[in-house]
């Protein structure tokens, strides 16, 4: 085995570590342990919640930035004029508020520090689970390889990348939680990310999966909500919540995790982060917002069921994030996430901030996205050379009637060769919900642990599909797409397509599964006749990826005329490339992309990436 890097053990230990957390969606309630609980009727802003009574004084109002970093527009200067308050009434008023105070709804008047107990998320953290794996999956990651990513950014004004946490002030007790995750320095889309997202900028970020992409939207919007401007939440109904932010992910357990994340995040900073997901009962849902809420993270299917019983009001969101947001924006999800952002009480663009993070970015969704943006940053992050090439993509040629017996002979391979340690996950996607049924049922039978994710089975076996996964019990998990985005699950080492998706950015995602946080991972597709029309897609994506192709799949790619499906790899793969810069957008205001700048990344030279990345190149893809 080759060295591992401190990023590498840190990083494998924060996944650890997260795999021990629990997945319990329980909410996290103030600590209120060492400090005298407010008054009921008095509102604590976030970031005077979990301090010592002595120091539970009034936030002074808002006056701009409170920060050393001398970046303009850095600490949400774009709220200096408060969001958008209909009902004309001012700002926080120094915490001495009447008997409603804002917060929770006015009921209960605050957060009821006596009673609920901030859950310490880190409590769970151990290291028997890292123990228990082998040290394979850790292997072999050259970590300097970040300092020469290549990185494209479009817009006015791009704030300046960072190099360190020390340099961005996020507040101490956010810090500590940084420290407490053994993050010891961002990752390449963090270090872009966050200072643009602190200076107030809107963003549509696009970078590889396993990245890092959770924190980059957390970060700023903690560290926001804590050094804001302090509100008074309005009256409306009396148990009507008024988030400050809101983040929406499209499934149930992407949502959990992040949940999960931000809670760390967010430990005894006073923010406090609720979920609401469909399939589990809406009144403990209703019960955590009650207690109250600054950061709502949601899918949005419940997130409209809350809205439309005037549950959750949208007034007061500042920061809006939406992650795998061009999954968010495809026409499936498309009518509710504008029900959500445009037809509601949510402010307009310009008047909350706007973050947009996914590692796929077509050109057509970006163009639906400018519709939620205003002068924003667009982003592009990548690896050297590649975006995947920690991730060995295999491709091999499997009749349908074969598939089976040759899953089993990988699955005996990686028994017998040790690939496949004791705890080592595979997970396998498979394209019918039926289809992972009986393909779980024959591996079991077949002496293979397996358990099954899919929108079939309720949200409880859902949930406890994705535990027995995580702790080894059941090391495969043969899922539909419903698992393809978002889950960071440690010590995922092989991921099987046993059926191709018919969408490239599908394959990406799903790939995506291991190879996490600069580990290596392993991913096999079986192709046959039926998926032809991924030949293209494929050989390309592999080829971007230095990866072996197969001269049977290049003889397939050769012969389709045409992408294939609903691919589309136009100019170079992630949709790595800001839309505005494309040259048929023009819708002439001052909010869309003016040909300023786009600057390339580490290195500081004038463009020259390896692969000759740079905006006079033709290459039309930050990743190549
Ligand atoms: N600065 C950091 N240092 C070490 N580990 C980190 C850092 N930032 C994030 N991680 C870890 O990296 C892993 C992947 O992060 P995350 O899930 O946010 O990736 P992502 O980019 O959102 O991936 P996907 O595109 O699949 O959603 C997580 O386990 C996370 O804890």
């Amino acid at each position: 085995m080759s060295t591992r890097t401190s990023w590498a053990d840190l990083a494998a230990n924060s996944a650890a570590e997260n795999a021990t957390a629990g997945s319990s969606s329980a909410n996290n309630g103030p600590v209120g342990t060492a400090s005298a609980p407010p008054s009921r009727s008095t509102y604590v802003p976030p970031h005077l919640r979990n301090r010592p009574a002595v120091s539970d004084a009034p936030a002074p109002a808002y006056s701009g930035p409170v920060s050393n970093n001398d970046r303009p527009g850095y600490g949400g200067s774009r709220w200096s004029g408060g969001p958008r308050n209909d009902s004309g009434r001012s700002g926080y008023s120094g915490g001495g508020g009447g008997g409603r105070g804002g917060w929770g709804g006015g009921r209960s008047g605050g957060w009821d520090r006596g009673r609920d107990r901030e859950v310490n998320p880190f409590a769970d953290d151990d290291v028997t689970a890292e123990e228990a794996f082998t040290e394979q999956e850790n292997s072999g990651i050259n970590f300097d390889a970040y300092e020469d990513i290549p990185v494209e950014t479009s817009g006015d004004n791009v704030p300046p990348p960072v190099n360190t946490f020390a340099e961005i002030d996020l507040g101490d007790a956010l810090n500590q939680n940084i420290r407490r995750c053994k993050y010891v320095k961002p990752t390449p889309v963090q270090r872009h990310a966050i200072p643009i997202s602190l200076g107030g900028r809107d963003l549509m970020a696009c970078a590889q999966t396993g990245s890092g992409k959770t924190a980059a939207f957390c970060f700023p919007i903690i560290s926001g909500i804590m050094r804001g401007e302090s509100v008074q939440r309005p009256p409306r109904g009396a148990r009507t919540v008024y988030p400050l932010a809101l983040i929406l992910s499209p499934t149930r357990e992407l949502s959990m995790q992040i949940h999960e994340e931000a809670r760390k995040f967010s430990y005894q900073t006073g923010v406090k982060v609720v979920v609401a997901y469909g399939g589990a009962p809406i009144h403990q849902q209703l019960r955590e917002l009650e207690r109250g809420v600054d950061i709502l993270v949601a899918t949005p299917g419940r997130l409209v069921d809350l809205l439309e019983r005037a549950r959750v009001s949208l007034q007061m969101i500042r920061y809006l994030a939406l992650d795998e947001a061009d999954r968010m924006l495809d026409m499936g999800f498309e009518p509710q996430i504008r029900k959500i952002v445009e037809q509601m009480d949510m402010p307009p663009p310009g008047e909350r901030q706007t973050m947009l993070f996914s590692a796929t970015f077509p050109k057509e969704i970006q163009r639906l996205a400018s519709d939620f943006l205003a002068n924003y940053i667009f982003l592009a992050v990548g690896r050297v050379g590649s975006s995947t090439d920690l991730i060995v993509q295999r491709v091999e040629f499997v009749h349908e009637s074969d598939k089976r017996s040759h899953l089993m002979d990988l699955l005996h391979a990686q028994r017998a060769n040790g690939t496949q340690g004791k705890q080592a996950l595979t997970l396998v996607f498979v394209e019918t919900k039926k289809g992972a049924d009986s393909l779980e049922h024959w591996l079991c039978m077949n002496g293979f642990p397996a358990t099954t994710i899919h929108g079939d089975r309720t949200q409880q076996e859902r949930e406890q599909a994705l535990r027995s996964f995580k702790s080894g019990n059941t090391p495969i998990l043969v899922a539909t797409d419903v698992a393809a985005r978002g889950l960071d699950i440690p010590h995922v080492a092989h991921v099987v397509n046993f059926d191709l998706p018919n969408d490239i950015d599908d394959y990406v995602h799903r790939i995506g599964r291991t190879g996490r946080a600069g580990k290596t991972g392993l991913a096999t597709a079986f192709f046959n006749e039926n998926n032809s029309s991924m030949a293209r897609s494929l050989s390309e994506l592999m080829q971007e990826s230095n990866q072996e192709v197969p001269a049977w799949l290049s003889r397939y790619a050769a012969r389709s005329s045409f992408g294939g499906g609903r691919n589309r790899r136009s100019g170079g793969r992630f949709g790595g490339r800001d839309f505005r810069r494309e040259g048929s957008f023009n819708r002439g205001g001052s909010d869309y992309y003016s040909g300023g700048n786009s600057s390339g990344g580490y290195g500081a030279s004038s463009g020259g990436y390896g692969g000759g990345y740079g905006a006079s190149s033709g290459v039309t893809s930050a990743w190549d």
